[in-house]
């Protein structure tokens, strides 16, 4: 078979004792600590800022924009800036569409304090690897830490050079408190579909249930419904690790294989994606939900898929420079392949289609080699989940003063 996925120290009953600690985590969560909270419920005619225009960013001022909420949508770009204030037009990401006259584009400069403390809601919509910069400089804006907007994020995937989950950029910049207080929204769900009104669900995950339901109930619409938890790290992982296998299953139908080797590389992929995230320390459950199985079986199947075109072309003999210098948009799993291959490394979990799209992106393995190394490795059990040692997680909990030990 494909992999021999997962295989850490074998343990009885590993499922269940996976959710046994996982939920006598949260209680202890909800239990033992005083969580921030941000301002009350965000009502019909709330501020929200959207940072980032590009296709994301601009999709959700558009859904938020038809609740009648105040949007504002921050772009970095002042020419998208102007026509989109005189035309409802974002020429350079969903250029079809006609945008609603609720949404104010901002920009290029990001909005000062008073405009920031001004609103009800910050949404990130900027990609994982800009994050970081972009926090640091809003911070110095987020004048009383004990009154936050609701804060959002949808970026999916993990810092080049430190191997950062957003949580991590967050409280690195703005402190644990804001950290503690963020909401993650996550789920199969292209832009394009959304603006077009197609029936679409997601998962809302922070680390209180009320913080999850209040950013629920802001994105409720008949054609959106979203499902809350309170596995962040788990719905952050997801989402990060589903594109990198897109990338796998794109370079597969690139090479020219068909349904069945896409159906490997879907299901071993989400064999690989709920071990390493039960060994960094979320739920193993959180992987079968929208965020995980979910968008794992969207972006793998799709050539609307950013991730899943940079595989295809990889599969069809294109250099990765000239992929992603005319690709024109983020494919978060090139740069998240990296941050992957030094988690599973250090946490010694078997992943090896991950590891295999870190060697065709960063050391010129060719596709049909990588595929047929796969193919290659001994047979093995279908899956044995690594007990919840979660280190990751716990040294995060930590920064966060989360810490249940
Ligand atoms: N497009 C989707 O369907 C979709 C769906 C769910 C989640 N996401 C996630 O949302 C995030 C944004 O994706 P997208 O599709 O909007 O990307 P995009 O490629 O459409 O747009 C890129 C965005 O990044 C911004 N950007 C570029 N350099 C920047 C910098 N230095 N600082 C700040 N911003 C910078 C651009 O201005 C633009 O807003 C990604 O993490 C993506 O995985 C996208
Ligand atoms: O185009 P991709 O591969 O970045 O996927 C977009 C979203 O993550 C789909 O849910």
């Amino acid at each position: 078979m494909l992999t021999r996925a997962c295989r850490l120290s074998p343990c009885s009953h590993p499922l269940r004792r996976n959710l046994t600690n996982a939920s006598l985590f949260s209680q202890q969560l909800n239990f033992r600590f005083t969580m921030p909270t941000s301002k009350p419920q965000p009502d019909a005619h709330s501020k929200v800022l959207i940072l980032g225009a590009g296709n994301f960013g601009s999709c959700l001022a558009e859904h938020l924009g038809d609740s009648e909420h105040r949007v504002f949508l921050w772009a970095r770009e002042a020419d998208l800036v102007k026509h989109f204030n005189l035309h409802h037009k974002n020429l350079k990401y969903l250029p079809e569409h006609n945008f609603s006259k609720n949404i104010t584009a901002v920009g290029p400069d990001l909005p000062d304090g008073d405009f920031i403390n001004e609103m009800d809601v910050l949404l990130f919509a900027i990609p994982t690897q800009f994050l970081r910069a972009n926090l640091t400089i809003l911070n110095r804006s987020l004048k009383d830490k004990t009154k936050l907007p609701l804060l959002i994020f949808v970026n999916k995937g993990i810092e080049i050079g430190t191997d950062a989950l957003t949580l991590e950029i967050i409280a690195d910049t703005c402190g644990a408190g804001v950290a503690k207080a963020a909401t993650f929204i996550s789920g199969p769900s292209f832009a394009k579909e959304i603006v077009r009104r197609r029936p679409t669900s997601v998962s809302v995950a922070s680390f209180t249930e009320g913080e999850a339901v209040k950013t629920s109930d802001l994105f409720h619409q008949p054609h959106f419904r979203c499902y809350t938890g309170t596995d962040p790290i788990g719905i952050e992982l997801s989402g990060a690790l589903k594109n990198v296998y897109a990338i796998a299953a794109g370079m597969s139908d690139g090479l020219g294989y068909e349904n069945n080797t896409r159906a490997m590389i879907i299901t071993r992929g989400l064999a690989e994606m709920t071990c390493i995230g039960t060994a960094y320390g979320a739920s193993p459950l959180t992987f079968l939900g929208l965020a995980g199985v979910g968008d794992l079986f969207l972006t793998c199947s799709s050539s609307s898929s950013r991730n899943y075109t940079v595989g295809y072309r990889l599969g069809q003999g294109e250099s990765l420079q000239t992929i992603i210098s005319t690709l024109g948009s983020v494919a978060e799993g090139v740069s998240t392949a990296k941050g992957v291959k030094r988690i599973i490394d250090k946490l010694g979990v078997h992943a090896p289609i991950a590891a295999e799209v870190y060697e065709v992106l960063y050391n010129d393995k060719e596709t049909k080699r990588a595929v047929r190394d796969l193919m290659d490795l001994p047979a093995s059990r279908e899956l044995d989940l690594p007990p919840t040692a979660g280190e990751p997680a716990r040294q995060l909990m930590e920064k966060l003063g989360l810490s249940s030990g």
